[in-house]
């Protein structure tokens, strides 16, 4: 009955206020109202301790849409779903998924830095009745944040930075990635969708750590390069035997930072002149890949002997010769070491800045050292042959499992052989079809064991021979 009684009495205070204010707007003069308006604002903010800040959704007659509201708006995507009671539901255009931010006049708090501060999203629908062709600019949409006066500088200069680097953050971890290859002179690109990640990569998990640290540290130094005055970028060779991982890992790296793939076809480029135009198009947070760098261009001195070689063989046979004038017709590639090492670190390559250029190579042995000294591929990466380690990775992501009672045959027989973790991988995949995995693990002994053989028979075969050639 109390209840009632209030609800009565609250609702008709309500009720005359909102009278006299609609008799205060359609009697009294615009200049009476702004005055009135003026010192009711200063009167309040004597005595309200609190400061508001107004983040519009469009800015002046713009009707593009601001990017301080998008950043904010991003950010706000982080605690919005636990926090705000009416939400709003979007799908990413870059991977589909959902994404919750706050619903128009909801209010979020947050602690920074132990100072309490509320967000809050408003919108003011535009009531008039002509036609737009913008009709975004009708609703005004806009956050308000609001903390104490006394945080004022600290919320002003360091708050609102941290903001809207953390919502631009949000922002490209959450785009649509691209896969670029080049051909004809152009980038073309697809959606980027490699699923690998440096979870379900087998290799020594430190090692792994190592460089997951080092990716991470390397996208968060744009300060520290600038400091040293280096370009915003990082080498990375990745070198070892077919099917070791080399491939996947690029799409892990790629993956972990959010990076965009360029995938560089350096036989396609015809000369440098095209390498540094292709260069200046790469945009920033991007991988740039050149994979199997050996096999693609005439780089280093023992690939020139053994091109001089082929092209005495060549020379002697005329279908041959006629094979090689048609394709060195259709693929006249100039591309040089000395343009190469421009691209990775001359002048041009400083453009764009925060990229990784990744070579791979099967043969690392084979590549000219100036190509891949420090400073040039900063960290060398060996990817090797499969070890427990890794196997336990791929029986996990494989099998679901993470012990079994092959493991410890599967343990010796692993550090005695070399097999590559796609050979490992082949052997998990029919899990699928038979439905147990110690039919898998079986399959895997199986072919352990027969590596071993070939390689101990290799080992005598060896022995045999250099006793016949010391007797
Ligand atoms: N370390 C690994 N972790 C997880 N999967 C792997 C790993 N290595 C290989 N694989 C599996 O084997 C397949 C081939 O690997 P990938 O293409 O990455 O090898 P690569 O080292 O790039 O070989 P290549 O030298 O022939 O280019 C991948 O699709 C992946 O499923
Ligand atoms: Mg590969």
């Amino acid at each position: 009955m109390a209840f009632a009684e209030l609800f009565t009495s609250v609702g008709s205070i309500i009720g005359s206020l909102v009278f006299i204010w609609a008799i205060f707007q359609q009697y009294f003069p615009f200049e009476l109202r702004a005055c009135f308006e003026k010192y009711s604002h200063r009167f309040v903010s004597f005595f309200y301790p609190y400061v508001q800040i107004t983040f519009n959704e469009f800015t002046g007659e713009g009707f593009t849409r601001s990017e301080v509201y998008i950043a904010i708006q991003n950010y706000l995507t982080r605690n919005s779903s636990s926090e705000a009671k009416r939400l709003k539901a979007d799908s990413m255009q870059s991977n589909q998924s959902l994404v919750l931010t706050m619903d128009d006049h909801e209010e979020i708090a947050e602690q920074y830095e132990g100072i309490k501060l509320w967000w809050s999203s408003g919108r003011i629908i535009n009531k008039s009745q002509t036609i737009s062709f913008h009709p975004a600019t009708e609703d005004k949409r806009f956050f308000m944040l609001t903390f104490h006066r006394r945080y004022r500088d600290l919320i002003i200069s360091q708050y609102l930075n941290h903001v809207l680097k953390e919502g631009k953050a949000i922002k490209v971890k959450n785009r649509q990635r691209k896969l670029f290859t080049n051909q004809d002179a152009q980038w073309s690109h697809v959606v980027f969708e490699h699923p690998a990640t440096f979870k379900t990569l087998a290799m020594k998990p430190e090692r792994k750590k190592e460089i997951m640290d080092d990716l991470i540290a390397f996208s968060q130094a744009e300060e520290f390069y600038k400091e040293i005055g280096r370009a915003w970028k990082r080498g990375y060779l990745l070198y070892g035997p077919p099917g070791t991982g080399k491939s996947t890992m690029i799409a892990a790296m790629a993956n972990l930072l959010g990076y965009d793939i360029y995938d560089l076809e350096l036989t396609s480029v015809k000369n440098n002149l095209e390498l540094r135009r292709l260069l200046t198009e790469i945009s920033s947070k991007s991988v740039v890949v050149i994979e199997d760098i050996d096999c693609s261009l005439d780089l280093t001195g023992q690939r020139t002997n053994k091109t001089e070689k082929g092209k005495k063989d060549i020379d002697k046979d005329p279908i041959k010769r006629m094979m090689m004038r048609e394709i060195s017709d259709t693929n006249p590639s100039e591309v040089t070491l000395s343009g190469l090492l421009n691209f990775i670190d001359g002048l041009w390559s400083a453009c764009g800045g925060e990229r990784l250029i990744v070579f791979t190579t099967n043969y690392v042995e084979k590549l000219d050292p100036a190509l891949i000294r420090k400073g040039r591929m900063d960290k060398h990466i060996e990817m090797s042959f499969c070890g427990f380690e890794a196997f336990k990775v791929l029986a996990k992501n494989y099998l679901k499992i993470e012990r079994h009672p092959l493991f410890s045959k599967i343990e010796k027989l692993i550090s005695e052989t070399a097999i590559t973790p796609a050979d490992v991988a082949e052997h998990l995949m029919p899990k699928a079809v038979s439905g147990d995995p110690r039919d898998c693990l079986e399959s895997l002994i199986e072919a352990l064991e027969e590596l071993k053989e070939e390689e101990e028979e290799r080992v005598k075969a060896e022995q045999n021979k250099k006793k016949e050639e010391t007797c």
